[in-house]
């Protein structure tokens, strides 16, 4: 099936996007946005795109474009990251990798490179083409992309070793599904009172539904407007998650609430 994911080839992106199609029907792009967007528009039948890591947090272009374009989250796929320097040699002077792998790193750089400076780019692979090009570069990325010009200089360089990242596949809205052990909800209340999240929230915690992440992003209506991604430990299939969400779009009726489906978690190493 083909899955359209953050390219170039080499992104741990792409290595989550393996686990779910067979990599000749990986298609790469270099915006998080433009694959929830294509996969909304049926231009793509799968996507796979980062929303979360354990050191750095959500990765708010992707929560951003649920909440923006009408799609499904049909799996969770949980990698663990373990990012490698990688470089033609030692003198360096410019690391460039996405904004995470740069922060994720920060200690380590600060500690060997202090001089070195950083550059985001649109995700690690492309820095580490860079690189490949360009001997006064760096780049962070996964070990597997070393080789021809670039040799891996260090290794495990990321903050701590607990360094996983959430990835979440999206399909076409008509495949939302209601089995799996999660679900995602996107709630925009277009309400302001004192207590308003937690009367959004207590319909779960009254039925024994553990919230796995709740994330307030602005809506873009107004400054203090907020639209809450909240992802639980149960599937629509259940009763509970049912009579919660009944509650919820009852609080929600000046707004609206999405539910983007319930999924199952794979880990992928
Ligand atoms: O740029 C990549 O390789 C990505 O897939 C995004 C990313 C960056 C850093 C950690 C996890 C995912």
């Amino acid at each position: 099936m083909e899955t359209l994911t953050l390219g170039p080839s080499g992104t741990y992106s792409h290595r989550a996007a393996r686990a779910v199609a067979d990599d000749g029907d990986i298609e790469f792009t270099e915006s998080v946005t433009g694959i929830v967007e294509a996969v909304a528009q049926g231009r793509s039948a799968r996507g796979v795109v980062p929303v979360e890591n354990s050191i750095e947090g959500t990765v708010t272009e992707s929560l951003d474009a649920f909440a923006e374009y009408d799609v499904a989250v049909v799996q969770e796929i949980v990698t663990p990251i373990r990012h490698a320097l990688l470089a033609q040699h030692e003198a360096f002077e410019l690391v460039a990798s996405h904004a995470q792998a740069l922060a994720q790193c920060r200690s380590y750089l600060e500690a060997n490179y202090p001089e070195a400076d950083l550059e985001a780019v649109a995700s690690t692979a492309r820095g580490v083409e860079r690189a490949r090009e360009d001997g006064t570069l760096a780049a962070i990325g996964h070990p597997d992309n070393a080789g021809g010009t670039l040799q891996t200089l260090a290794e495990d360089i990321q903050t701590r070793d607990s360094n996983a990242t959430r990835f979440l596949v999206v399909a076409p809205s008509a495949e939302q599904s209601r089995a799996g052990s999660k679900t995602s909800l996107i709630v925009y209340p277009n309400r302001d009172y004192p207590g308003l999240l937690l009367e959004l929230l207590d319909p779960f915690a009254e039925r024994d539904i553990n919230l796995t992440r709740v994330e307030s992003r602005p809506s873009g209506e107004r400054l203090g407007d907020y639209v809450f991604h909240i992802d639980v430990a149960a599937g629509l299939y259940e009763n509970r998650t049912v009579e919660a969400l009944a509650v919820v779009e009852d609080l929600a009726d000046a707004g609206w609430v999405r539910r983007l489906g319930s999924y199952d978690t794979e880990t992928v190493v």
